[in-house]
């Protein structure tokens, strides 16, 4: 059953195995398919069979407006899609709304809205925020569409027709805020503002009330071997390791049946149980269907579930791991291929949340620091395994540097036309940088180069298991060897009268632009419009930006350069300005909205 994906991955060791012995070796010592392969420098070359993946972000909850955490997840999922998209699959992306429930029920009585009007306003700002940051979705879901709903209703058939669905009665503690079911483990002591005693999740903190009704109960504790075989077969199925350690451990856990419905006089916005009006279908079992509606379900969804991959906080781990692989196999669907978690952004070591009302507007930050500026920042800074403390100063810091400096200040020198006054793609001269150390290179050249070729294996490799801020560090330090490269060899100081200096003047600048049109084609997920920017200037066609491309310095290993002797692009402007703190401030709202 799996996949384009495993294969993949195991294919592109092998080419970058291959490319590593043969970088630095004549191109002859390979065969001719293994050229092919090494020429290309991709894995799409292998994955010829089904290009497929379906890549989902956790549907947002409505009750109030996103902020800077939503965002992240979003942006990690788009990061994937547009890389998938860069290696020739054909990827679906689905981002959406999580409607119904009483926390939504409450916070448009709040409001003083119906709830579907209510949703609607919040659902429109989140597809707003991911329209302004160019977050790519192919589909946005609400759960209170109609195609949804009849989803949801056929899937709870399909369990109840297996016997999967009983009505019991369910006695325990529940937590409104979470919307979830604790076990007498799951919950503590706590104050609450008036001083009053308290129970509260231990793991959310968020307070929960003891709930005695009769409804309906999915049995999960029937699924504990199944999903522990599933686990232990697959252990890259749950992303990073310590979150697939942790769903382990909790299996290994009490799992008692859960409670799949409340009652109607509870909770009246929902999708009703079918044939059953006195109960409303528990919102997590209404949400994650979405991941199936999505696909096509209850039709024809199988090009896309078998492919699918979904994005998740850690908060909702639990959803996915347990409760959504016990529901899929209890329906005899197949199961996510990969569940990719990351952890928090915090404010001043608090989780960032709705809720607790300390939230970061991340419109108002892309404003501040572009688009393009909060996606590297969220991407670089982001660590899928721990949390991260977000602050403004943080931001400034990192693009000035990387953004700004580094990389925009490489671009500036090569193109600037004190050095480059024909604004073209300079000659390669062989001569100058042979293949063997010498002429005038020095050995750290060497050393850059073999790092800059091995790039997009490593950048592969870190986008296949998330963990993007690792390939952004490796793209980082690829762009600081290059600016050295170009300190090193000074090139504004040769003597253009030289027909040798203008031989190595030229070979510097064709490098340094080879160095930077591979930083502009793998980064281009993260960063679209700064990579287009970067790639437009150095007269990249939009054809020749995919991950196949990416073949570096081919003049170096004796093959012709399509770009060699090509005009630079027309627009000179600033590929990033740098961000003044003072400027900033001044654009600060004077207090963060409480969402
Ligand atoms: N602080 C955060 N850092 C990173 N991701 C977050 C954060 N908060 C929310 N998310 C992402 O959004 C998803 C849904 O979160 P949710 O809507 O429950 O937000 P929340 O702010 O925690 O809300 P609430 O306070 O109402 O529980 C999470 O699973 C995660 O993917």
């Amino acid at each position: 059953m799996r996949t384009p994906f495993r294969f993949v991955t195991r294919s592109c060791k092998a080419v970058h195995r291959l490319q590593q012995s043969s970088f630095l070796s004549p191109i002859s010592a390979v065969s001719s398919h293994q050229r092919i392969a090494v020429l290309r420098n991709t894995s799409t070359y292998f994955c010829k069979e089904d290009r497929s993946y379906y890549i989902t972000t956790p549907i947002f909850y409505v009750n109030a407006s996103p902020h800077l955490g939503h965002l992240y997840s979003a942006v990690i999922a788009d990061c994937l899609h547009r890389y998938k998209l860069l290696q020739g699959f054909n990827s679906k992306f689905a981002t959406g709304t999580d409607e119904h429930g009483l926390k939504i029920q409450q916070a448009a009585e709040a409001a003083g809205k119906d709830p579907l009007t209510f949703c609607t306003d919040v659902s429109e700002k989140f597809k707003h925020l991911f329209n302004s940051c160019n977050i790519s979705y192919t589909d946005y879901i609400r759960t209170t569409e109609q195609a949804h709903c009849q989803a949801v209703k056929h899937f709870w058939s399909v369990l109840c027709n297996k016997g999967l669905i009983y009505k019991g009665s369910y006695e325990g503690w529940y937590s409104t805020q979470d919307e979830s079911f604790l076990t007498a483990s799951q919950v503590g002591d706590a104050w609450d503002s008036s001083g009053k005693e308290i129970k509260v999740s231990l793991e959310s903190g968020h307070k929960v009330e003891w709930m005695k009704e009769e409804n309906y109960m999915f049995r999960l504790s029937a699924f504990r071997s199944q999903l522990l075989d599933w686990l232990r077969g697959n252990p890259r199925a749950i992303q990073p390791e310590r979150f697939y350690q942790a769903v382990i451990q909790w299996l290994q856990e009490d799992l008692p049946d859960l409670s799949v419905s409340r009652q109607r006089s509870r909770l009246q916005w929902g999708i009703p149980v079918p044939g059953d009006a006195e109960q409303t279908i528990y919102v997590w079992l209404d949400a994650l269907v979405n991941y199936l509606t999505v696909a096509g379900y209850p039709d024809k969804c199988s090009q896309w579930w078998n492919v699918a991959h979904h994005i998740v906080g850690k908060d909702i781990l639990k959803f996915h791991a347990i409760y959504w692989p016990a529901f899929l196999l209890g329906a005899g669907l197949p199961l996510p291929q990969t569940i990719y978690v990351h952890s928090h952004w915090t404010v001043g070591g608090k989780k960032m949340s709705k809720s607790l009302g300390n939230v970061v507007d991340p419109l108002v930050r892309s404003q501040m620091f572009t688009t393009d500026g909060m996606r590297y920042f969220l991407l670089r800074q982001g660590v899928p395994d721990s949390d991260c403390d977000y602050t403004d100063n943080k931001v400034i810091k990192l693009l000035n540097a990387e953004l700004a400096d580094s990389l925009g200040g490489l671009l500036n020198r090569c193109t600037a036309p004190a050095l480059n006054p024909a604004q073209v793609y300079p000659s390669f001269c062989p001569q100058s940088l042979p293949s063997q150390h010498g002429g005038r290179a020095a050995v750290e050249d060497y050393h850059m180069l073999d790092a800059v070729k091995n790039l997009p294996a490593v950048v592969e490799q870190h986008y296949e298991s998330m963990h993007v801020y690792k390939a952004l560090e490796a793209i980082s330090a690829c762009v600081r060897q290059t600016n050295g490269f170009v300190q090193r060899h000074a090139p504004w100081k040769l003597d253009r009268r030289d027909s040798k200096d203008q031989h190595w003047l030229d070979t510097i600048i064709h490098v340094s632009l080879e160095c930077l049109r591979i930083y502009g084609t793998l980064l281009q997920p993260i960063v679209p419009e700064i990579s287009n920017k970067l790639l437009s200037r150095l007269g990249v066609q939009p054809g020749e930006r995919s991950w196949a491309d990416v073949n570096f310095l081919p003049r170096y290993q004796g093959m012709d350069c399509p770009f060699e002797g090509r005009a630079l692009g027309s627009d000179s402007g600033v590929l990033f300005s740098r961000l003044e703190s003072q400027n900033i401030d001044k654009q600060k709202p004077k207090k963060t909205k409480k969402a």
